[in-house]
């Protein structure tokens, strides 16, 4: 099974690559989405507690999220702290759905990666290709805020992750998202027409 990786900083346009593959009927994993249900296990809930202080608990004892990014990335030491309780448990849930995947013999999915850091390191070892999607950091800091979080947040939060620079070097194919949301979906769309003809 082809994996197929999209990677990009906050607000660059990653899901609207990866969403522009799930039109074409491909089986996806956000991993933001399986970073927020390890935040429910009870091991991870008890260890960032520990670690950055009960007050990131919600009233219903679930992590919350907006307190815990408050204090998880004031610095790169707090968010050194928060991977290394979040990641092996991302990479575990991670490796559970590629192997149910390959029991369904699907021929490929979409990979979803927003803290990819290269491709030696963590889950990003086992891409077949890696496509990063880029735009210029002020668009991708209003595209940001427009969806809801707060300036200072993002700005912090892309100050944890790698630099463009560093994705062009690590990646296969490379997207410019600094037009329309179609004309990315269109880009996309045509590469994997080609991927499809010469890999699977
Ligand atoms: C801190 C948390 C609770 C904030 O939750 P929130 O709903 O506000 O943000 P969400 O998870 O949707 O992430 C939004 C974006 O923030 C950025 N981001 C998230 N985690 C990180 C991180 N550890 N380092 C750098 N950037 C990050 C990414 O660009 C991501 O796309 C959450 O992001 C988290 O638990 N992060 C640690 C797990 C992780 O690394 N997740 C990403 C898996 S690839
Ligand atoms: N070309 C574009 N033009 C206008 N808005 C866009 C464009 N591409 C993406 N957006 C919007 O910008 C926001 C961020 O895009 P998206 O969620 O795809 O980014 P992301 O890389 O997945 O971000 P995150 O790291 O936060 O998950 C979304 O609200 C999306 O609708």
């Amino acid at each position: 099974m082809k994996k197929i990786f999209v990677v990009g900083g906050m607000g660059a346009g990653k899901s609207c690559a990866t969403q522009a593959l799930v039109s074409q009927g491909l089986p996806f994993i956000d991993l933001d989405k399986v970073g927020h249900d390890v935040l429910r296990w009870p091991v991870v809930k008890e260890e960032l507690s520990e670690e950055f202080g009960a007050d990131i608990m919600g009233p219903d004892g679930e992590v919350d999220r907006k307190a815990l990014a408050a204090k998880a990335f004031v610095s790169a030491s707090e968010t050194r702290k928060l991977n290394r309780i979040t990641m092996p448990r991302i990479e575990e849930a991670y490796s559970d759905r590629v192997d149910e995947l390959e029991a369904e013999g699907v021929p490929a999915v979409v990979v979803e990666y927003s803290v990819f850091k290269n491709r030696e390191m963590s889950l990003a070892y086992s891409a077949d290709v890696v496509l990063a999607v880029l735009a210029p950091m002020e668009t991708r800091i209003e595209r940001a805020v427009a969806s809801g979080f707060d300036e200072q947040d993002v700005r912090r939060r892309i100050a944890r992750q790698i630099t463009d620079a560093d994705r062009i070097q690590s990646s296969d194919v490379v997207f410019n998202n600094d037009d329309t949301k179609e004309e990315l979906a269109n880009q996309v769309i045509s590469w994997w027409s080609q991927y499809k003809a010469d890999n699977l």
